[in-house]
């Protein structure tokens, strides 16, 4: 989640005030459920397999960008198991006790939705290892020499873990879950579907390119999506119109400063950061969160996925690196030095020799 005190961007992938609302235009089961075809596809096998084998389902890790559906996914496979949902977060789970309450309270097969998965302290960790594993508890009850361990036994359960950040999951924790699920982002063609339905749910007229000029501005991200569109039907509600299409969405979105390819303001920042104070790069994410007055995270989380997913921006070994089309989209002529040339190159080398790419994978 973004820090309070930051300005919050309306291309913010994180969940931001006002989003209350997109939990009315939220899939509810498999076949609402738009895009990630493959995730989808794997899910619903897996999920036919043990519903027929009256088994808990193996435990699932979803894993990708904020805002791609996640959270959504975990409740869709409770509901399509027709098993109970429990939904928790990894921050939250201070003690082993309070991971053993929530596990000793599920009912065979439910699904347990630990979010932020990355953030569980490794004294929690421990204690799920078994759980996961063999449905038991091993907890130390006591202190000192009247301290004694006792083993409770498990109902067969499903855990749902989601993160943004895969490359923080602990090995043994990640090895523990049967079905890994990467979530990409979205195609402009099935966020258009996914602004379409929105538009009916919230019952706004809304014409075909109308939803597509939405979609291609929302950084392939349904969150982003279904932002875009209840501020866009807020201006042209106001403005009277009954019918929103592609000149009415394109004229609220431009005047709320999303560029036709979804970047914002802070984008810009980002990119002009580099390119005029780094010579393009590469240079490394503390300097840039320094010269920008923002997290390293909020960086790395929030605004490069998206800039590197559009082929702006680079992780190299040494550092971000602007691309050619980076250049291209500030509208400055790209540097062809032999320097830059290799580095672009070396984008592509291994993510383990690279230490500024730590615990990044998104
Ligand atoms: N495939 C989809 N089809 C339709 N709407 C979707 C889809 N995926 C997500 N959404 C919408 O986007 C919103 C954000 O999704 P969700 O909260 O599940 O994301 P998340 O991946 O859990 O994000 P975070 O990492 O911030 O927790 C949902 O409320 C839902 O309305
Ligand atoms: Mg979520």
């Amino acid at each position: 989640m973004s820090p309070p005190d930051r300005p919050q961007r309306l291309v913010e992938q994180d969940r931001i005030g006002g989003d209350a609302a997109e939990a009315s235009i939220r899939p509810l089961s498999l076949a609402e459920f738009i895009g990630q075809r493959q995730v989808r596809e794997n899910l619903s096998v897996f999920i036919q397999a043990a519903r027929g084998r009256k088994e808990a389902l193996d435990h699932v890790l979803l894993f990708g960008p904020p805002g791609l559906g996640k959270t959504t996914l975990a409740q869709i496979v409770a509901k399509e198991l027709n098993v109970g949902f429990r939904a928790t977060s990894g921050p939250v789970i201070a003690k082993a006790g309070d991971l053993a309450a929530l596990l000793t309270n599920l009912q065979p097969h439910d699904v347990l939705f630990i979010d932020e998965i990355h953030r569980l302290s490794p004294a929690v960790e421990e204690i799920l290892y078994p759980a996961m594993e063999d449905f038991q508890l091993d907890l130390i009850i006591g202190e000192g020499p009247a301290a004694r361990s006792v083993r409770i036994d498990l109902p067969p359960f499903t855990l749902v873990g989601a993160t943004t950040r895969s490359g923080l999951i602990t090995r043994p924790l990640r090895e523990r879950f049967g079905i890994p699920l990467r979530m990409q982002f979205y195609e402009p063609e099935e966020l258009q579907l996914i602004v379409a339905r929105g538009a009916r749910i919230l019952g706004l007229e809304l014409t075909a390119d109308g939803a597509l000029e939405i979609a291609r501005r929302s950084r392939g991200t349904p969150r982003v999506a279904g932002r875009l569109l209840r501020r866009v039907r807020d201006i042209c509600g106001v403005a009277g119109l009954a019918v929103v299409d592609a000149a009415a969405a394109d004229g609220a979105l431009t005047r709320l400063e999303v560029d036709r390819l979804g970047f914002d303001a802070m984008d810009r920042r980002y990119l002009r950061c580099i390119a005029d104070n780094y010579g393009g790069g590469p240079v490394g994410v503390e300097t840039l969160g320094a010269a920008l007055g923002e997290q390293r995270d909020v960086l790395e989380e929030t605004i490069e996925p998206y800039l590197i997913q559009q082929g702006l921006l680079q992780r190299t070994p040494r550092g971000r690196l602007l691309t050619d089309s980076g250049y291209r989209y500030l509208g400055l002529p790209p540097p062809a030095t032999p320097a830059r040339q290799l580095d672009l190159l070396g984008g592509a080398g291994p993510v383990g020799g690279n230490p500024e790419g730590e615990g990044e994978d998104v």
